[in-house]
């Protein structure tokens, strides 16, 4: 295939409720959508995870637009392409990092490659899951009394996997009332980096809640305090920010650093690296789950897919689209039905593209060719 045209656009889709995590709350999602067409006009989608601010890792969306804007789509359009891992394994080598940004392209170039070789993208992957089991990531609330009634309802909605988020003062008194009211449901928490190694005593309390993981407590940069404080403590802990490679995977494995991966596509560049770290992690036992950027309808595709691989064992953060939404971009709606959801058998992403939802939503656009 040879991308000859590629639109780029600014959208913002307001929240169904706020987000809270340790470093702040959002309102509103502002993203970046690709669309890129193959030479017989085949269109394929992709949606860059970056923020509005850089506070989950470096990158934002106008970092990713001039990325993709002044080095990718120069180095990419036009260019014969014969299988989507030549886009990271050839194409991008001489561009450092921008993860977010090499996989807004990529997973559009996996699109249209699932719909040129006639496949579900979950085929194209190699994926076998008819239906993948997902779990709900809550923020944080402003008392405990609320973030109960949340967690009921989603146990009821029927997810089995329950995420909540921590930090300095949001953490022990709050997991002692969720594992109290709630004695045998999954239990994980996710604390973005808001802790250090001098909080060990408290995090080590953390151990009586029988969570099923702790994900990322230390930095975001991390994977030697995370070593240290794995051998202080008997729940797993689960990196998220601090792998961006399956170099970063390995090295952590290695060190003892997590013994459970969340694999992001845009935090580690795109499909094919994802697929790399699971395929690394499934041969060490490290088991894995997709994670999310509370993504539209078309990064949800995307993660949809490569949860179908074998060694996702765990319930992800894909939870259905009306959980964020009061209307999605892409129809049908992503829906988790009892904690889990259907994959689609259709080609590509599998989901079709509302492109007025879109347009409505969209604060800026360029075309590219
Ligand atoms: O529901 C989702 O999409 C995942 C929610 C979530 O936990 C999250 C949301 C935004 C940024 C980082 C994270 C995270 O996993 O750390
Ligand atoms: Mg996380």
């Amino acid at each position: 295939m040879k991308i000859t045209d590629i639109t780029i656009r600014h959208l913002q889709m307001e929240l169904k409720s706020p987000f809270t995590t340790s470093f702040g709350t959002f309102k509103s999602r502002d993203f970046l959508l690709l669309e890129a067409v193959d030479e017989n006009g085949t269109i394929g989608w992709g949606e860059s995870v970056a923020f509005h601010s850089p506070w989950y890792n470096e990158e934002t969306l106008y970092t990713n637009w001039h990325i993709l804007e002044d080095f990718l789509i120069p180095l990419l359009i036009n260019k014969e392409i014969r299988h989507p891992d030549e886009v990271s394994e050839k194409i991008f080598t001489s561009i450092r990092k921008n993860n977010m940004a090499k996989s807004t392209i990529e997973g559009a170039i996996w699109d249209i490659y699932a719909q040129q070789t006639n496949q579900s993208l979950a085929d194209a992957l190699g994926g076998k899951k008819e239906q993948i089991e997902v779990g709900i990531s809550i923020g944080i609330q402003s008392k405990i009394d609320d973030l109960i009634t949340l967690v009921d309802g989603y146990v009821r909605e029927g997810y089995k996997r329950i995420k909540v988020k921590i930090k300095p003062g949001w953490d022990i008194e709050v997991l002692h009332e969720l594992r109290n009211r709630f004695p045998k449901i999954a239990i994980m928490a996710d604390a973005n980096s808001a802790y250090s190694l001098e909080d060990i005593d408290l995090l080590k309390q953390l151990d009586k809640f029988d969570l099923m993981m702790i994900e990322q407590p230390l930095a975001s940069d991390d994977i030697i305090d995370h070593a240290h404080l794995q051998n202080e403590l008997k729940t797993p802990i689960c990196l998220d920010e601090s792998i961006h490679s399956l170099e970063d995977a390995r090295k952590a494995v290695e060190l003892g650093s997590t013994k459970i991966i969340n694999i992001k596509i845009g935090r580690v560049g795109g499909l094919t690296e994802a697929k790399k770290i699971h395929d690394y992690c499934e041969k060490k036992g490290i088991p894995v789950w997709c994670g999310g950027m509370l993504e539209s309808g078309i990064g949800r595709a995307h993660n949809i897919a490569l949860t179908t691989l074998p060694n996702f064992t765990l319930p992800g953060d894909t939870a259905g689209s009306n959980h964020y939404w009061k209307r999605d971009i892409i129809v049908p709606e992503v829906v988790a039905s009892n904690g889990f959801i259907e994959v689609p058998k259709t080609v590509g992403i599998g989901f079709k593209v509302n492109q007025e939802v879109v347009e409505e939503f969209t604060i800026k656009k360029k075309h590219y060719r």
